[in-house]
Formats: C-alpha cells, structure tokens, sequence
C-alpha cells in the first residue's frame, strides 16, 4: 500500500490514503483487475478471449476495468481544467495535499497533458494506468524481499546502517534523504540490485518476433513468443559463482562491468525496458534506507531461514505466505 501511494502521489499527484486503511475506488479497482490477470494466466484455456468473455472473471474485470478508466478520466480532467485556468502552471504546480515536494516537482500527469495535443486523451490515460500497475507491486516486492534478506545477512544490514550513519552525519541527521543522499547509498544500491538478482519481481515476461531470428542452432518464425526468464538467468553458474549466495558484492563495479550486460536483467533490456528504472531505485533507496535509519530487523519465528520463503509467479513475483521479519526500533 505505501507504494501504491507513492506512485499515485507521483503520477496522478492523488492521495488515496491506502496505507491508513482508506478504501479508494481506483486501489481497489486495480487489484480486482489485477487479480483477474492473474487468474487467465494461470488458467491457460482463457488465454482464448473467446472463452475469457463467456467468464464471470471478466465481467468482474470489465467493471473494474471501467471504475479504473473513468476514474482516471475524472483525474485528467479536473487536471486539464486547473492547468487551463493557471497558464502559468509552470511556477504554480497544485497537488491535493500540501506536501511541498509536489509542489515544486511536475507529476507524470502534468508532464503528460503538457504533450496534450501530440497524444490522444486514450493514449494519456492508458498511460498512467500501466504507470500505476508497473509502478507499484514490483517495488513493493523488491522493498520486502530486501528487508527480507537484512534480516537474514546481519552483516550486510550492518553495512548498509554504518553507510547510512555516516550520509547522515551531516546536517539534520533526521533529515528525509534528500536526491544527494540517496546518490551517495551505493552500498545499499548493490544491496537492492542483488535482492533483484535473486527475487526479480517480474521472474518472466514475454517478446513476439515480428521476423524470424535465428538464436544460436534455433531458428524461430515470425510470430513466435518467446519468453524471457530473468529468474534462471540470474541464477545460473554460468555468469555469477555461487549463484544462490545474497552477496551484494556481486555488483561492485569491477565484477558487474566483467559481466555482459544482460546477465542481470530485472528491468528488462534493450528499446522496451522498464521506464521506471530510476524512480524505482529511488523509491527503494527512499523506502529501505528510511526503515533501516529507524529499525534493526531480525528473522521472524514464522519464517525462519531465507529457505522458507516460499514464492510463487502469478503475474509478479508473489509471497505464498507472507514474508515475515521481525522489528525493533533503534534506540538512539
Ligand atoms: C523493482 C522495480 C521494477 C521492476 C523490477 C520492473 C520491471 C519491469 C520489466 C521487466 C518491464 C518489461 C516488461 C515486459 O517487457 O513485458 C517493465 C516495464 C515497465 N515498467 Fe517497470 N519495473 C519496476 C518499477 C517500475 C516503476 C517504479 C514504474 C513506474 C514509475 C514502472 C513502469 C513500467 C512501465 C510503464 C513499463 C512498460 C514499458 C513499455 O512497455 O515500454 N516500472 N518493468
């Protein structure tokens, strides 16, 4: 829920109140719409439409599909109204809360509907809804798959605290990271980079040929799909010794530049990777960084070795029953 907050502050520049129990129509909207994926996927035969449309899964999904559309709809006009009426919006940026960041920075909406007459108002908001799904439970997963593995690597969580301890020496020590701190987090980039190594939350996603390609013996006709598993490329002997160690060395800068670059993968690769690359590590940095100054983090009774988290592939990464830590504040 925190970072479907955080995306929806950034993109629509709405607060949902997600986190304090607040049922939003579009939160909620969202997940059924997820949940639906989620079920034709793991239903093959509905992969046929013909076949989805008869379902009640995709009544469900239509609703919701709607809710979420007009939803958006509402968003881009009450915000297309508010940047008509201040020409200037350029010094004057409105967000419904009061937070002074958003104030100084545009959200994706506003940069969007800047490009208002280059794109469809279909185009814009489709836009944001994959903004808001890509945005959101990826960087959830990978929030807590780290914290995760800080509880289970007490070193590694020492680390990332010294480092921590010492970007915050300056200044207000309680200060919120600011854009130069998080900048200088380069241990715990390596900490985040190798939890995707090891929990890419999107483990398989797929590319269709246009033309037919020959990939080393194999040619494959236009029109094949073929999928892409940064799950086993990230775990193999091949490219990373001890492939199923947590070691954030792996991304030192040597040993990363001694690697072909598409070893590591989570983002995708190549013109249709991920656009979110550098909000998410930001958000990231932002997230674990904050909870670490706060917290020391301990393994839970309910899952206590790294090999009891069980997972599994729905459309993301997913917990099968949760992934347990336990918390105690720092003292000082
Ligand atoms: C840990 C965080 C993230 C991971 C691992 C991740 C991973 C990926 C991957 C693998 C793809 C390619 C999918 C495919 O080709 O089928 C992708 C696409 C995309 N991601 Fe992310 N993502 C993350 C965070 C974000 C964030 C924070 C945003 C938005 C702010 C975002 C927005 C998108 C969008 C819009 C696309 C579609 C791009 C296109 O089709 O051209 N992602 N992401």
């Amino acid at each position: 829920m925190a970072t479907m907050e955080m995306i929806g502050k950034t993109a629509l520049g709405v607060k949902f109140n997600a986190q304090n129990g607040g049922r939003h129509r579009f939160v909620e909207n969202l997940q059924t719409a997820m949940t639906a994926w989620e079920y034709r996927i793991t239903h093959p035969w509905y992969l046929s439409k013909t076949l989805f449309r008869l379902s009640s899964v995709n009544q469900k999904h239509d609703q919701s599909q709607k809710i979420i559309n007009d939803f958006t709809d509402e968003i881009i006009n009450k915000k297309l109204d508010e940047m008509n009426q201040n020409a200037d919006n350029e010094k004057k940026v409105e967000t419904d809360d009061d937070d002074d960041i958003c104030r100084k920075t545009k959200t994706v909406i506003e940069i969007l509907l800047g490009n208002y007459h280059e794109m469809s108002h279909e185009q814009i908001r489709d836009e944001l809804v994959t903004i808001m799904i890509g945005g959101q439970e990826t960087t959830a997963m990978a929030n807590a798959c780290a914290i995760f593995m800080l509880a289970h690597h007490p070193d590694v969580q020492n680390k990332v605290f010294e480092e921590l301890q010492s970007i915050f020496s300056n200044g207000d020590q309680n200060r919120s990271p600011t854009y130069e701190d998080l900048q200088q987090m380069e241990y715990l980039e390596r900490v985040i980079k190798e939890t995707l190594r090891l929990f890419p939350p999107l483990p398989v996603y797929g590319r269709s040929l246009d033309e037919e390609m020959k990939i080393g013996e194999y040619l494959c006709p236009a029109g094949s799909t073929l999928m892409v598993c940064p799950l086993f490329l990230h775990s193999s002997e091949q490219y990373y010794n001890d492939p199923e160690k947590f070691n954030p060395d792996n991304f030192l800068p040597d040993t990363y530049h001694s690697r072909h670059p598409y070893t590591f993968i989570p983002f995708s690769a190549g013109y249709r990777n991920c656009i979110g690359i550098k909000y998410g590590m930001l958000q990231m940095k932002t997230v674990i960084s904050t909870l670490v100054r706060k917290n020391t983090f301990f393994p839970s009774d309910r899952c206590p070795t790294p090999k009891d988290l069980r997972l599994m592939f729905l459309a993301t990464l997913k917990f099968v029953d949760g992934c347990y830590v336990k918390i105690i504040p720092r003292t000082s």
